[in-house]
């Protein structure tokens, strides 16, 4: 369960080398009037059902369980599965001490991973018949994806392709880290993304020099990435991906994706397999790329992989053993985006300058945060930032305008 964090291995490691346990930071739930998650659950969860009934022709069947899905999630209390769901008694235990409560009472985490779930269910996701796997946000998906954005920052490639490799390196992790900028669920709310030094300035911690450095050139390295979201965020990992292929800082690399549609926009393999497509038909510089990630793909050079425990509604601390095992044999995993931090972590207003090391230090082998700040959740900085960022009145918590890189080696 997301609120005994206390107990998982993080704590545990903490614990064993001294480093204070700092168990004592609220779980965060979303029953504070006027916070950040109170607002996801009050107003983004309602137009979210919205958009997905004017996205496509469902039935009345459909219909009528996004009103009941609706009713429950604004004025009910949280419901458990049926008992004829294929998942039914994964849920039944992850939700024990939740169901019967109101959605705004159990911890932000949960809920919001519940209401993917559910949501799901609503539009007969998992049934078997004419909606079976019918992606709910599909159509977001594709109409980001065949935007101007993106075929903007495609373009931008070109200029790229002759600049020194380190320079390049540099503004391909920065494209990656700020593609988390424009997830679909958040994207009613925020601008555009920084681009050039505005969005270096934007970074409260950067630890990129030791992220290169644990990927030295020539080394026999596999990067595990575990993906956010689909589109502006994921074609920019796959340029990222291709470079580390090409530089040779990886030999080899395992991209993890979501096994169901999830917070709208994240990243399942008919995204990855989409987006490559782009990038293929692509002129210029991001059609090479597109061309070299393809074969990369079939070589097993770029392996994508999945796991249920993405969808889970639990930390990182609480991971199965064989995907423990996979990131304990990569020589780093680089976790992208918000709600991975926020699982990596843990769920909790930590006092921001806890250390991201002892946050951390239950994660097998080494680990790297690219994430802009879309949540409470903040662990790493140094007290002047901090301060400064504390006394500044602006949201930089939660509105994407900041962004970090953290690294434990
Ligand atoms: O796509 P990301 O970066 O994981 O962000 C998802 C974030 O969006 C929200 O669902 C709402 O902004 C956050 O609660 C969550 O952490």
């Amino acid at each position: 369960m997301t609120e005994k964090i206390s107990g998982d291995p993080g704590e545990e490691a903490a614990r064993a080398t001294g480093a204070a346990a700092a168990s004592d930071a609220p779980v965060i739930l979303s029953n504070e009037p006027g916070s950040f998650a109170r607002g996801v659950l009050a107003e983004r969860h309602p137009a979210l059902i919205q958009q997905v009934r004017d996205a496509f022709p469902y039935g009345r069947r459909q219909h009528e369980a996004l009103d009941d899905l609706l009713d429950e999630i604004t004025t009910g209390v949280v419901e458990p599965l049926a008992s004829t769901e294929r998942d039914h008694d994964h849920w039944a235990g992850w939700g024990r001490e939740h169901f019967g409560r109101s959605w705004y009472d159990v911890p932000f985490l949960w809920a919001e991973s519940y209401f993917y779930r559910r949501l799901l269910g609503a539009v007969g996701y998992f049934d078997a018949g004419p909606w079976q796997g019918v992606d709910p946000f599909a159509p977001f998906k594709q109409a980001e994806l065949e935007g101007d954005a993106v075929a903007q920052e495609l373009r931008a490639l070109d200029a790229l392709a002759n600049v020194p490799a380190e320079e390049r390196a540099t503004a391909l992790l920065h494209a990656s880290l700020w593609g988390n900028r424009a997830d679909l669920g958040f994207r009613a709310s925020a601008g555009e993304p920084e681009t050039g030094d505005a969005a270096a300035s934007m970074l409260v911690a950067d630890d990129s020099v030791s992220l290169w450095q644990a990927l030295p050139a020539g080394a026999p390295s596999t990067v595990a990435v575990v993906a956010d979201n689909a589109g502006r965020e994921l074609v920019p990992d796959l340029i990222l991906i291709d470079h580390l292929l090409e530089q040779r800082h990886a030999e080899r690399v395992v991209l993890h994706v979501k096994p169901s549609p999830y917070y709208v926009s994240d990243a399942m393999t008919a995204d990855v397999v989409d987006c490559l497509r782009r990038l293929v038909k692509a002129p210029g510089e991001a059609g090479r790329i597109g061309g070299r990630l393809w074969k990369a793909m079939t070589a097993d050079d770029l392996e994508v992989r999945t796991h249920p425990f993405f969808c889970a509604p639990l930390p990182y601390g609480e991971m199965p053993a064989d995907l423990r095992a996979a990131f304990e044999s990569a020589t780093l995993t680089l976790l992208k985006g918000d709600l991975n931090y926020r699982r990596l972590v843990g769920d909790r207003l930590w006092d921001a300058t806890a250390s991201f090391a002892d946050r951390t230090a239950y994660f097998p082998g080494s680990v790297a945060a690219l994430r802009t700040l879309k949540s409470d959740v903040i662990v790493g900085l140094d007290q002047s930032t901090s301060a400064a960022l504390e006394s500044s009145g602006a949201a930089w918590r939660t509105s994407g305008t900041h962004a970090l890189i953290q690294v434990r080696g």
